[in-house]
């Protein structure tokens, strides 16, 4: 934390933000000489007065920093007394130098990062975000990071996941209901529309939205008004939507089981999370930060994959993304022991044969299956058995395989 008088000098720097930067600043030297906010030394009044946490270079003695900075006015009755300055290092970086962390998002993707700089425009605005990526690619933490960097921040911040209800329940819980309105109804209820008034509204799953409920939606979205389950007056409702799904919305639209209206106030900016295994570089250094989490709850200390470890990690296709890579690594750090993980402490479905239906490789040879061939290759290390095993065929007609689809090396 840094402190700030009235007078926008520097009054004091916090032990722990010394630490983090290495270096300090002396009490009395003027904030515009130590905080240059994104955008230029303009912005650093509105810094001060909008509390937005927002970009800026901080320098100490002759170094400067990426850094975050969000401003806490500190009054005394109506007199403004200064501010606290809530400082975090912009992003983490590897060893490597080109990791980063971003609202609880850890990449190396050089496409990753580029949407968190799309995430940190768009928050400034108003625009409706739509978020598409699959399950536990991280969509709920980029919602929550386009809430914070947004000038409703202060506001609240409510999800729903519009799969997980029926759709009466849905249509309640979204526009709130009226005593009486249904049994159960015992009492009034807002709603989340109206919970997240002068804030942010997660829609997590959106396009499992039932389709009279969509003409609601819709209709919410362009009045900004409300009305309650059972009720007949209109509540004015001040909301952000931020929307998620793990499917194309636009094929959604095609089948008929989404309407256009709705998709085109949802997608103004749509925002497309790659799943993991598309950024494959983060497996391993992800699951590497998944374990020294785990250590600072338990007493193992793991420092390596063994080779065997590595190449089932990387040769998963992690259907549940970065979430399903946490719940492996749980696994693995509690089953196995020592500071190794080994091919053995991974759950079962890592040691079974990945059987790939026989079906699918009888027939004619197709671009498909040529994929499938050159993955399984990859992922064996090029060992033929192997390959063959992991395909759920033989050798033999691995060998068949391969020539029929003139594989480099089938010779
Ligand atoms: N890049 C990442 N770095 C670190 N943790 C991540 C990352 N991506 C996701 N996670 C973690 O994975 C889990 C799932 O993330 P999140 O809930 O945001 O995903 P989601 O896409 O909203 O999933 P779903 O669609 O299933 O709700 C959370 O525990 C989150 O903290």
């Amino acid at each position: 934390m840094l402190l700030v008088d009235g007078g926008r000098q520097v009054a004091a720097l916090t032990p722990a933000l010394e630490a983090r930067l290495g270096g300090t600043v002396r009490a009395g030297t003027p904030l515009t000489e130590v905080l240059v906010p994104h955008g230029g030394a303009e912005r650093l009044e509105s810094l001060l007065t909008e509390g937005r946490e927002t970009s800026a270079r901080m320098r100490t003695g002759s170094r400067t920093h990426p850094v975050r900075v969000r401003a806490v006015a500190l009054t005394e009755g109506t007199k403004g007394l200064g501010w606290a300055l809530l400082v975090a290092p912009e992003a983490e970086r590897d060893t490597e130098g080109n990791a980063e962390l971003f609202h609880g998002v850890w990449t190396r993707d050089p496409e990753l990062q580029r949407i968190f700089r799309i995430v940190e425009k768009v928050a400034r605005t108003e625009s409706s975000v739509l978020v598409r990526g699959e399950s536990g690619t991280g969509k709920e933490l980029i919602a929550h990071a386009l809430h914070a960097l947004s000038p409703r921040s202060k506001g609240p911040f409510r999800a729903i996941n519009c799969a997980a209800l029926p759709p009466n329940l849905l249509e309640s819980e979204l526009f709130g209901h009226v005593r009486g309105a249904f049994t159960g109804a015992v009492r009034d209820s807002p709603g989340h529309f109206r919970l997240a008034n002068k804030g942010s509204l997660f829609l997590d799953e959106v396009a499992e939205m039932p389709l009279d409920l969509q003409a609601k939606m819709l209709r919410v979205l362009e009045t900004r008004t409300v009305i309650p389950v059972g009720g007949r007056e209109p509540v004015p409702v001040d909301v952000r939507i931020i929307a998620a799904t793990h499917r194309a919305l636009r094929r959604e639209v095609e089948a008929g089981r989404f309407r256009a209206d709705l998709m085109y106030r949802l997608r103004v900016v749509p925002i497309f999370l790659p799943s993991l295994r598309e950024r494959p570089g983060d497996i391993l250094p992800l699951a590497m930060r998944f374990l020294d989490e785990l250590r600072q709850r338990g007493s193992r200390r793991v420092e390596r994959f063994s080779p065997g470890a590595r190449r089932l990690l990387e040769g998963h296709t992690w259907p549940g993304n970065v979430r399903e890579l946490r719940n492996v690594m749980e696994y693995t750090y509690v089953i196995g022991e020592g500071p190794v993980v080994r091919e053995a402490d991974l759950p079962p479905e890592f040691s079974e044969p990945r059987r790939v239906p026989p079906a699918t490789l009888a027939g004619p040879p197709s671009l498909l299956d040529a994929e499938k061939v050159r993955a399984a290759l990859a992922q064996a290390g090029g060992n033929r058995s192997e390959a063959a095993r992991l395909l759920g065929i033989s050798r033999v007609t691995l060998w068949r395989r391969l020539r029929d689809l003139d594989v480099p090396g089938s010779e």
